[in-house]
């Protein structure tokens, strides 16, 4: 009979990884997948409850929200004020970050960026949906944290993972030390290690992009679509295409299974869509250290200078051999003059 390790077990004995480790990185986690099994709950009967449709409010970036948005950004904030090892959240539907003022956090030193419910779009229609976490430690020593704890380059990451709420619900994460997979056993209420040391294949026949847009995209990222798409069995083409529309699907999909993920930048938005500091620097921190790669089609997406919570960024990541044939179009085809292009004048070839 195969014994299961818990997370809970897993981190614990990880935690020799860090000599100096006191625990607090270790609670931190555990207060997340107390949260991640209370979304699980609401989202495994969400036709059943009044949860489902939206909200009837916008967020900072002028989206919808959805009424599942609210109560995951809720459970996932409440778990980090009870748990005491948070001192700052900043979440995709707060416009500021949040200070956790409370006698238990006073000497927090961990910040959680959070998209607490990743594609919403999804929801209503039971396609997976998912929650992306990044975890920093505080820089300033003394005082309140500030928002330049906040604001610190996806380097800076001591760990990172998201909760996938699929057709299994899983937490998949890294501390910088591999990354690790877990799936939930409802009938014992544990996150179960099932996918231990991941690795992402360096090369695969999956492209994910939302194909809807291509009249507005980056020439290089038109000609690579191209290329995806020509007969040549050597290089294992035409690969297939495959997107859901929530990223944590897709990124999962292509951790496993290998392949590219891709949402570029388009005329009407030449930053793209998803955001930096919740979205892109936890799946590249994921992907990375899976043995993937991730940029914004010429720079690694880690070590892009985060000016604003909310700010957005390009995404090429997924397996190496991919992401690079990817990157090569847009030197090609959309050298970074590109960008002055689109600021100046939008030209749709
Ligand atoms: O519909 P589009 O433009 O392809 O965008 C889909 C992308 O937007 C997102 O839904 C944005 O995330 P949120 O749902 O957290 O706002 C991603 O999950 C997904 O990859
Ligand atoms: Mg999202
Ligand atoms: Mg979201």
């Amino acid at each position: 009979m195969s014994i299961v390790k818990t997370l809970g077990q897993f981190i614990i004995e990880r935690q020799k990884d860090f000599p100096f480790a006191k625990g607090e990185l270790s609670r931190l986690l555990r207060d997340l997948g107390i949260a991640a099994k209370i979304v699980n709950r609401a989202i495994n009967k969400a036709g059943l409850i009044d949860i489902l449709g939206e909200a009837g409010s916008t967020n900072v970036q002028g989206e919808h929200q959805k009424k599942l948005d609210l109560y995951a950004n809720e459970q996932f904030i409440a778990a980090l004020q009870c748990g005491g090892e948070c001192c700052i959240v900043i979440s995709e539907e707060n416009d500021e970050y949040i200070y956790i003022d409370s006698e238990v956090s006073k000497d927090a030193k961990y910040i959680v960026a959070l998209d607490p419910l990743d594609g919403s779009s999804n929801i209503d229609v039971n396609v997976g949906v998912g929650t992306i976490f990044s975890i920093y430690r505080r820089k300033s020593l003394t005082g309140h944290a500030t928002l330049n704890d906040a604001l610190q380059k996806g380097t800076e990451q001591v760990a990172s993972g998201y909760i996938i709420y699929g057709s299994s619900t899983m937490l998949v994460y890294t501390t910088g030390k591999g990354v690790n997979g877990f799936t939930l056993d409802p009938s014992i209420g544990e996150f179960c290690l099932s996918h231990p040391d991941l690795k992402i294949p360096n090369s695969g026949n999956i492209y994910s992009i939302n194909e809807g847009n291509y009249n507005y995209f980056p020439d290089g990222v038109k000609k690579y679509i191209k290329y995806c798409q020509v007969e040549d069995k050597l290089t294992n083409r035409p690969y297939t295409s495959r997107y859901t529309g929530s990223m944590v699907a897709d990124l999962h999909r292509t951790l496993i299974k290998g392949g590219v993920f891709i949402y570029p930048p388009t005329s009407g938005a030449n930053k793209g869509k998803l955001r930096l500091v919740y979205e892109c620097n936890p799946m590249a921190f994921i992907v990375e250290q899976a043995g993937g790669r991730a940029s914004n089609g010429y720079n690694r997406i880690l070590d892009i200078e985060v000016e604003e919570l909310h700010q957005r960024s390009a995404i090429f990541i997924g397996s190496t051999d991919m992401v690079k044939k990817a990157e090569e179009f847009m030197l090609s085809f959309s050298p970074q003059t590109f960008k002055k292009s689109f600021e100046g004048k939008i030209s749709i070839q």
